[in-house]
């Protein structure tokens, strides 16, 4: 390894010394459809993972225990967690007949923070609009193999994508509150959910949570576009979490954020998977390896080619192409 890689990890190191796991189990999931109830979709409660689940009814295809590490379309590290709320399995997703996603199998934990990481290009946004099925959006976007939400395949026919999104909320890279005061850019989902009760109180809860609370109290009525780049993106992670989703989902939160900005939104990203399910882009490794507990490597082909435990990730990866990657060979 030359001097410049070893230099490159062990700044990375340094900053993995500081890194913690989000811990604590998640709590009695809702249900994905308004109609779940009555179609009988029942969110697994969290006392097992889908996959046990799965395994006890007979219908899983493996277990943790058997994933094949040598074959070449599965994923180096561990892409299999105890406490999964979302399971990859042979995951494709094609645009036309462009493949973006090719075979992914991982799962993102309950209450920590995953990130994804890999070049441009390589997938890391499509995986995370499959997640909440933002790519129904796209006309020519098609997605095979199954995504699973608590055991439940959010591409099943009798999933609301509607329904999914309130439980699985999205940040976007460029701040986009609604040309609606503070205030209202928190209630606003609130009131379309018919959340009517306890506005106030939601709302001052999520501005709290989204570390802007106090910075705005006194402007409430305000507008949200006057608010600083970095305001406006926690104002957008305020209006996420107001409706209390399970999963927020990030991409590239903090790209278009200052030093300062990009810090605090940092700090609250870790808060935040506290009480949330996290999974972030960033084409930032320091972020990726300061504030996430996992790390998901894509890589051209959209193949994801390692997940680990970040500090495995940036201290020890399996892949050599990993390692050319994370410490700047190439990217
Ligand atoms: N709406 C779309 N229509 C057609 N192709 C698309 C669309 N969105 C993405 N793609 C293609 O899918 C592949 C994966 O794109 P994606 O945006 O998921 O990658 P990425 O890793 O997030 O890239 P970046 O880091 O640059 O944002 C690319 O080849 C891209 O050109």
């Amino acid at each position: 390894m030359s001097d410049e890689t070893n230099g490159r990890l062990d700044g990375l190191r340094s900053q993995l010394a500081s890194i913690g796991s989000a811990d604590g189990r998640f709590a009695t999931g809702n249900l994905l459809s308004p109609n779940a109830e009555a179609t009988g979709m029942t969110a697994n409660t969290g006392e097992s993972t889908a996959v046990e689940s799965r395994e006890r009814e007979g219908t899983a295809t493996s277990s943790s225990a058997d994933v094949d590490m040598s074959s070449a379309d599965r994923p180096l590290g561990s892409p299999r967690v105890d406490d999964a709320v979302i399971e990859a399995r042979d995951l494709d997703v094609f645009y036309g007949d462009t493949q973006a996603l090719n075979g992914i199998n991982m799962d993102i934990p309950e209450k920590q923070v995953t990130a994804l990481i890999g070049p441009s290009g390589c997938g890391k946004s499509t995986f995370l609009r499959s997640i909440n099925r933002m790519n129904d959006l796209i006309d020519v976007a098609r997605v095979e193999g199954d995504l699973y939400f608590h055991g439940k395949n959010i591409y099943d026919e009798d999933v609301d994508p509607v329904a999914l999104r309130r439980k699985i909320g999205m940040v976007f890279q460029k701040p986009n509150p609604f040309p609606k005061s503070i205030y209202d850019n928190v209630a606003y989902g609130l009131r379309v959910q018919g959340k009517d009760d306890d506005v106030d109180e939601r709302v001052h809860t999520a501005l709290e949570r989204a570390a802007l609370l106090e910075e705005v109290e006194d402007q409430l009525d305000e507008s949200g576009l006057d608010l600083s780049g970095g305001q406006q993106q926690r104002l957008c992670i305020a209006r996420a979490i107001a409706t209390d989703p399970e999963v927020i989902l990030m991409d590239e939160p903090a790209s278009a954020l200052d030093p300062v900005a990009t810090s605090k939104i940092e700090d609250l990203i870790e808060d935040l998977a506290e009480e949330y399910t996290v999974a972030i882009v960033t084409h930032n490794m320091q972020q990726a390896a300061r504030i996430s507990d996992k790390t998901a490597v894509f890589l051209t082909g959209g193949n994801l080619v390692e997940f680990d435990n970040t500090n495995k990730i940036f201290e020890n990866p399996e892949s050599d192409r990993v390692e050319d990657y994370i410490t700047g060979k190439f990217g």
